[in-house]
């Protein structure tokens, strides 16, 4: 073992970091969300560094994990996974206590604890390659590719926060031309030439107008609708058929396994999902039964980079595409994304980020989208430096907040300007 490897410190900086008002079907998004940042420092004077969820579930579970970890080394990413499910608490147990449903799909204990995990497991993997010289790509194998492509993401949303926060200039985006402006500032700034609409905020119809316009605005290109399971069986149906020339994909348009099976089989435009099959759990039958044509991947919820490659490994072997889900995320995430990205060989589809509207950051240089593409760095580890008085700015902020902001809630936000909003009851239409 190499004593430089050893870990004789890990860092845990929860921060609030400004979001805009993007618009789904439970809601909206605050002004402001919780990030966790992971930094893990060795003996041999490396910092590793990581990110993840930071609502206070995460936090309860990342704690007792970081204090177990001194003495252990990066190289041991099998054994953060055994010392995790020792510490984070037994599973079974948690499980009674989570919720289900959701923007990501069934919440378990494993898939909480996962969360938790793959923070670390990058912060590893990035300790891990500054030690030996090395980028995060390699020590996954190796890339495949030299740049990752991603989509543009796009959000009906308003103009400002109801109840203030931070200011941008993309002003309101309810309505086809409006959505199809966004597209179009997402394509000329970033070069992107894939869009997907977050959908599930307005009537179905509404929707398809928007995807239409996109569709005669950007003709022949890929174009995904998500409404995070917000549709029936048959309104589902409905709007494959009317989108059926022009859609990648259609993402989550019903919830559960058994809908989406009976979706996939009256229509032919393949169904995508980060809600169906969010664990191994779920594959068996979700694809037994084709009920889903492409899973997104997410490293925080599958468990980190080498989990999303097993995922990679099990899609290839049932003929299923592999697509890459985005939450709310920064540059530390976005850099580990495309290390992953670039070493599995069937991603077959162009990355989700969120990463436009975050107009904060913890990293010293922003990365840059040129024609809808990062470069998948090869410098040691991520390839990816903390800004360390950034990051203590974001941190006064999480720590000056009274805690409504600590824990995202969409609908919350919501009733900041509809004060009658519940979270809708699913199927909403
Ligand atoms: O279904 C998805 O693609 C997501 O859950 C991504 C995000 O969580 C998105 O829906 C959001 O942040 O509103
Ligand atoms: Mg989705």
């Amino acid at each position: 073992m190499n004593p430089a490897l050893l870990i004789d410190e890990v860092r845990l900086t929860p921060i609030l970091i400004a979001d805009p008002p993007l618009l789904n079907t439970r809601g909206v998004h605050q002004p402001y969300t919780p990030r966790l940042v992971v930094e893990v420092v060795t003996r041999g004077g490396t910092t590793g560094i990581g990110e993840t969820y930071g609502d206070g579930k995460y936090l309860e579970l990342a704690e007792p994990l970081a204090q177990a970890l001194v003495g252990r080394s990066v190289s041991d990413l099998n054994g953060l996974f055994a010392l995790a499910e020792e510490v984070c608490g037994d599973s079974r147990a948690a499980d009674a206590r989570v919720e289900a449903g959701g923007l990501r799909g069934v919440q378990t204990a494993d898939k909480l604890r996962l969360s938790v995990v793959s923070g670390f497991e990058v912060a590893f993997l990035d300790a891990l390659g500054k030690s030996l010289g090395l980028p995060v790509h390699a020590l996954l194998g190796g890339k495949v590719r030299d740049s990752v492509e991603y989509s543009a993401y796009l959000f009906y949303r308003w103009a400002a926060h109801p109840e203030g926060g931070e200011q941008d200039d993309w002003g309101a985006a309810v309505d086809p031309a409006g959505v199809v402006a966004q597209a179009r500032r997402f394509a000329d700034e970033y070069g992107f030439s894939s869009f997907k609409l977050k959908g599930g905020v307005f009537e179905p119809d509404q929707e398809i107008a928007a995807i239409r316009a996109l569709a005669e605005a950007f003709p022949g290109q890929p174009l995904r609708l998500d409404p995070n399971g917000a549709w029936s069986v048959e309104t589902s149906l409905y709007v494959a058929e009317q989108l059926k020339d022009v859609l990648e994909y259609l993402e989550d348009p019903a919830t559960g396994t058994d809908l989406m099976a009976a979706v996939a089989a009256g229509t032919d435009v393949p169904l995508a999902t980060n809600m169906c099959v969010t664990t191994l759990a779920e594959v068996p039958e979700a694809f037994a039964r084709g009920a889903v044509q492409v899973v997104l991947s997410d490293h925080h919820y599958w468990g980190g980079l080498h989990r999303t490659r097993e995922l990679a490994a099990i899609c290839r072997t049932f003929g299923v595409g592999l697509s890459m889900h985005s939450n709310t995320h920064l540059g530390i995430s976005l850099a580990a994304m495309t290390h992953v990205a670039a070493t599995v060989p069937n991603l077959d589809y162009a990355c989700d980020s969120h990463y436009p509207w975050q107009t904060e950051d913890v990293i010293t240089t922003r990365h840059v989208f040129e024609d809808g593409r990062l470069t998948v760095s090869d410098a040691p580890g991520l390839g990816v430096e903390l800004d360390r008085e950034r990051l203590a700015a974001l941190h006064r902020r999480w720590l000056a907040d009274d805690g409504t902001m600590r824990e995202r809630d969409d609908a919350a936000a919501m009733r900041k300007a509809e004060p009658e909003w519940v979270t809708p009851a699913i199927p909403r239409w």
